[in-house]
């Protein structure tokens, strides 16, 4: 599939994210570079928790969906979406990258 972002079943979601992290489109950080989880919110597709990246000290919001099914992929294309095209907006939070929990969760 192509990456203009579009995403109609499961597969085609999962094409979509993995060949924006081959292609560089989008950042991938491996889940164990994170530390001292902590839940901050919660929202209608999954949770949203404070974590330290190991790397470098600073603390990211990760925002976690709890299922891998199609509605909810299409919910995790659909925000990486508006975040990329909000990247000039002051207002908004800036998209870091994607990371992929043990579980196989987004
Ligand atoms: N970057 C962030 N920094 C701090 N807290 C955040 C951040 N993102 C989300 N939260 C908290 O987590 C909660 C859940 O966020 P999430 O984006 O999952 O859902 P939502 O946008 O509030 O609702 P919905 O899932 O229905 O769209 C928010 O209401 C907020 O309290």
């Amino acid at each position: 599939m192509s990456n203009d972002g579009k995403c109609q079943d499961t597969n085609n979601c999962i094409n979509w994210l993995e060949n924006s992290i081959v292609n560089e489109y989008l950042n991938y950080y491996e889940y164990s570079e994170f530390e001292n989880l902590e839940t901050i919110g919660k929202g209608s597709f999954g949770s949203v928790v404070r974590a330290k990246w190991k790397n470098a000290g600073n603390f990211f919001a990760l925002k976690t969906f709890h299922k891998n099914d199609e509605i909810t992929l299409k919910e995790v294309v659909n925000e990486i979406k508006l975040q990329k095209e909000m990247i000039f907006n002051e207002n908004v939070i800036r998209f870091y990258g994607i990371t992929k929990a043990g579980s196989g969760k987004f």
